[in-house]
């Protein structure tokens, strides 16, 4: 089991990229923020799959935090990461400082438009400019063949694919499913944050997806019937304070109000402390 190299610096990264492509390898790469899970490692072993090289990135990137988030005591552990890696095998880490990604007098941001500014773009404004950034540079940095993106972070997700179409970026994005503790809850590297009783009243969130689901298999088809029935099993936890709770379309995330299609439940809660969010596919019955 060889650790992987760890590669700093951005000129670095670019050139033995370009050595790999130039050899023939295809590259899979999966940028995260670190503190990694299995969640994390589902992508990695997607990547390891159909891809001949597999670079992960470590970078917890300043400029989609808000101010007032919790950029500063996001967990850090670069050891516990690389040791999870090397048992899969992952031969490049990709942990950039601040000063590359962000040399003095970097000013170019990049904007995505309509699908970045309801939900998560509404709670944490400049959030999405600081993830398409990061994950514009990481790219030409990396210049894989297939970038790995869970979708616990839907709305993420679509903000890259619309990033990748509107400019052209020669990458094909994977989409890989939400992977769950045994008791439903999404993993996530901020659970770490909760205190055992918020811990277990965090399942509030699984279970109103679920809730979700169970009425729409009944044959209830207003959303807003739904929504009302998510946000009174949440309210079950009388501290939990809702950001949204919404169904929308799956595309383009307005919201809907008759549920005669496959709909995604999206919600972000504030537990203390913590802010999780999580999402489900909701499916009414065929007729
Ligand atoms: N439970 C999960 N299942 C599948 N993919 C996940 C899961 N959690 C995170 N990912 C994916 O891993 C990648 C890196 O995410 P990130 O490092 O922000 O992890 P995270 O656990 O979501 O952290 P956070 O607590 O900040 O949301 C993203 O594409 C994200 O969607
Ligand atoms: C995609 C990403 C690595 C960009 O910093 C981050 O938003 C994340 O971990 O989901
Ligand atoms: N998981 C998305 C990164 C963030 O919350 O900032």
């Amino acid at each position: 089991m060889a650790m992987p190299a760890v590669i700093r610096s951005a000129q670095e990264m670019q050139s033995r990229s370009r050595q790999l492509r130039q050899a023939g390898r295809r590259i899979g790469f999966v940028p995260t923020m670190g503190a990694l899970h299995e969640g994390h490692l589902s992508l990695v072993r997607a990547a390891k799959r159909e891809c001949d090289e597999v670079v992960v990135s470590i970078y917890v990137n300043p400029t989609q935090f808000g101010r007032g988030e919790d950029f500063d005591r996001y967990p850090r552990n670069l050891d516990r990461d690389l040791q999870l890696l090397a048992e899969l095998d992952v031969p490049w880490v990709f942990a950039p400082t601040d000063s590359e990604m962000y040399p003095a007098g970097f000013d170019t941001w990049v904007e995505v438009g309509r699908i970045a500014q309801p939900w998560e773009g509404t709670f944490r404004p400049g959030h999405f400019r600081g993830v398409a950034t990061v994950v514009l540079k990481l790219f030409h940095l990396v210049e894989p063949d297939v970038a790995y993106f869970g979708e616990k972070d839907y709305q993420q997700l679509l903000v890259v694919r619309q990033m990748v179409r509107d400019l052209n970026l020669p990458v094909e994005i994977r989409a890989c499913p939400t992977v769950r503790e045994p008791d439903g809850l999404a993993m996530s590297s901020r659970n770490q944050y909760l205190s055992p009783r918020e811990r277990q009243d965090a399942l509030v969130l699984y279970r109103s997806l679920c809730l979700a689901q169970e009425r729409v298999s009944a044959g209830e088809n207003d959303a807003r019937a739904v929504t009302a029935a998510m946000r009174e099993l949440i309210s079950s936890v009388p501290y939990a304070q809702v950001d949204y709770v919404a169904l929308v379309d799956p595309e383009t995330l307005e919201e809907v109000t008759i549920i005669d299609r496959p709909v995604q439940a999206l919600l972000a809660v504030r537990l203390g402390s913590t802010r999780l969010i999580d999402n489900m596919r909701i499916v009414p019955p065929s007729r």
